[in-house]
């Protein structure tokens, strides 16, 4: 039986203008515009759905990605000068009439581009009428933004941040018709205070973060505090339901690692994130908690990693002049000390209907399972949402001696791992996945390691394991206490788990390891306690980004009868 193809929307204009000195029919709808060459009409064959779709010489444009459209100026070189001047409207000739229309392309490595096509019209009224009825379809795209606060770390990453900005950003903003207010951070934190306290929010449809992940963790923390501030909720008591921020929050990458914008776009390119923002993108964003006894300390949006990457941040902290390059010294130097750490995690896993972190099936753009009824309600869904089974408290205890013990709320993909720390996570599920690197030999740490930068998976070893989780805790050993470990044998003895429990403290009886201490990596901060209670909240924020798209959107030919 054939399908039934989807009625194409109403055409809104249509008309014969030229590009480039050839007819081409140029017709506009509420969903694309397309221009196609009159004199070769060649059958629609195949195209992408999105970008300029060019099946023989028809191209196709989606609405949503049009960015601007304005009338052209005609200009013409003079002669012999060798200089462009204006067209003088006495040698007016046919076809003097234009506008230009950038638009979105896509190109490599998920990498977005500012395009322009430039079309002719025999009269100044059919060209108006063109860009009028162009410019009518953008203004019903309410989404976008039309005002945002644009927070600027110019210490960032290489120090480029101003730079990137001016050049690269704002120039697309302006095409974008978007008003930008652009404040330059002069200290640490400045802008987390600024939207904590001092920021007019009402006046803008978003904030713009140019930096790395540190400035980015500023934005939310100054923008989730506020959030609860206004609504009168108390971030330390850790068993609150947080409300979502409103406001969409724009990565414009000038960092070092640049790991939470490389996890939500597929590339670290700032005119790239500048373009997700021009088309007002949505992507929801978990967030994990931390507090210290009933003390709130920080959110998380990507690791919280305690051993090796803590000890890799602490080392790396003071070689902050070298830029980022000193993770790459401190990692070895800190792979080189192997050191590891005992201590107590305790977790409550998530249901099965959201995967698990073995999964081959990556988050992608448009993810099923961030939006599952269980896994992706726009409120945080802590109470209502969770199941039965994971409502009846099913912790699961682990002691034993770590190298690394990660916690990933999404994948953490970045230009040194691109599939990530954890690369089947998720933007918005409300789990985070926890990885645990038990002690094993520095050979065996290293091929773990490697595998983070290669398509081999990093959790295939005996001494990792992997959980998805909506909570944890951590206690390390020199913090435990005796009733720590009693209450702790008694809650896996109720949940029939003693026998699995006692193992592995035979395996792993006390040793001078115990007093080892490491601090944790909060998304590139340093946390003040080594004993922690962590959840996750799920679509807490909200990104102007899509998630990765599929390769085939970039590449793969699609049937233009389906437009
Ligand atoms: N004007 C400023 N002076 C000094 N420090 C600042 C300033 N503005 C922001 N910061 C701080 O700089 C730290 C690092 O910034 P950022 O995250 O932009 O770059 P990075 O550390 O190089 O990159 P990444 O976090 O991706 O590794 C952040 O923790 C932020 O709080
Ligand atoms: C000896 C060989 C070592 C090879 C290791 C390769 C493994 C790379 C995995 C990278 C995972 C990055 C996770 C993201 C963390 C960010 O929140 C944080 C702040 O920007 N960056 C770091 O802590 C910087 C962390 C940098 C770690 C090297
Ligand atoms: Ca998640």
């Amino acid at each position: 039986m054939q399908e039934k193809q989807p009625k194409p929307p109403p055409l809104l204009l249509s008309s014969q203008l030229s590009l480039q000195n050839r007819g081409y029919e140029v017709t506009l709808n509420s969903a694309f515009l397309s221009w196609k060459e009159v004199e070769t009409r060649q059958k629609r064959t195949a195209a992408n759905i999105y970008g300029p779709l060019k099946a023989a010489g028809s191209h196709y444009v989606p609405v949503c990605e049009i960015i601007s459209v304005q009338e052209t100026e005609e200009d013409c070189p003079s002669t012999g000068i060798g200089k462009w001047q204006k067209v003088p409207q006495s040698l007016a000739e046919s076809n003097q009439y234009a506008f230009t229309v950038s638009y979105v392309e896509r190109t490599q490595k998920h990498r977005w581009r500012c395009s322009e096509v430039t079309l002719h019209c025999t009269d100044r009224t059919l060209c108006l009428q063109w860009v009028q009825a162009i410019r009518e379809q953008l203004s019903l795209l309410t989404i976008r933004p039309k005002r945002l606060l644009v927070y600027i770390n110019p210490y960032g990453g290489k120090h480029h941040g101003k730079r990137i900005y001016e050049q690269k950003v704002a120039p697309v903003f302006s095409r974008a018709s978007i008003s930008t207010d652009v404040i330059v951070t002069e200290r640490a934190n400045h802008a987390r205070d600024h939207l904590k306290t001092e920021a007019d929010l009402k006046k803008y449809d978003g904030v713009v973060c140019v930096g790395g992940d540190g400035m980015f963790s500023e934005i939310i923390h100054g923008l989730i505090s506020r959030t609860q501030c206004d609504s009168g909720v108390d971030q330390n008591r850790a068993d609150e339901t947080l409300i979502p921020c409103s406001l969409r929050i724009g990565i414009i990458p000038a960092g070092s690692t640049d790991c939470i914008c490389y996890a939500t776009v597929g590339s670290n390119d700032p005119v790239t994130s500048a373009l997700h923002i021009v088309v007002g993108d949505s992507q929801p964003m978990d967030v994990c908690s931390i507090h210290h006894n009933n003390t709130f300390l920080r959110y998380s949006v990507s690791l919280l990693g305690y051993g090796f990457y803590g000890d890799v941040l602490t080392d790396s902290e003071r070689k902050r002049w070298m830029g980022p390059a000193r993770y790459d010294i401190s990692g070895v130097k800190t792979f080189l000390s192997h050191r590891y750490y005992e201590g107590t995690i305790s977790f409550l896993p998530a249901d099965e209907n959201v995967g698990t972190p073995r999964d081959k099936l990556q988050c992608r753009s448009g993810c099923n399972i961030c939006r599952l009824p269980s896994a992706g309600k726009q409120v945080s869904k802590d109470e209502e949402s969770v199941s039965d089974t994971e409502k009846k408290g099913a912790w699961q205890v682990i002691r034993g001696k770590f190298l690394a013990i990660n916690a990933a709320c999404m994948s953490c993909a970045c230009p040194r791992s691109p599939k990530g720390l954890s690369p089947a996570a998720h933007l918005a599920d409300g789990t985070a996945d926890l990885i645990l690197v038990r002690k094993c030999s520095r050979f065996d740490f290293l091929r773990h390691l490697l595998r983070h930068t290669n398509k081999d998976d990093q959790f295939d070893h005996p001494f990792v394991e992997v959980y998805r989780v909506r909570q944890f805790r951590f206690t390390p050993r020199y913090e435990e206490t005796d009733s720590d470990s009693e209450l702790e044998l008694r809650e896996a003895e109720g949940s029939g788990r003693k026998r699995f429990f006692s193992q592995i403290c035979r395996e792993h009886p006390a040793c001078s390891c115990s007093l080892a201490h490491s601090s944790w990596n909060c998304d590139g901060e340093i946390l003040p306690h080594a004993a922690i209670q962590v959840r996750v909240h799920c679509q807490l924020i909200k990104l102007f980004a899509r998630g990765i798209e599929e390769q085939s959107v970039f590449e793969e030919p699609y049937t233009l009868s389906a437009i």
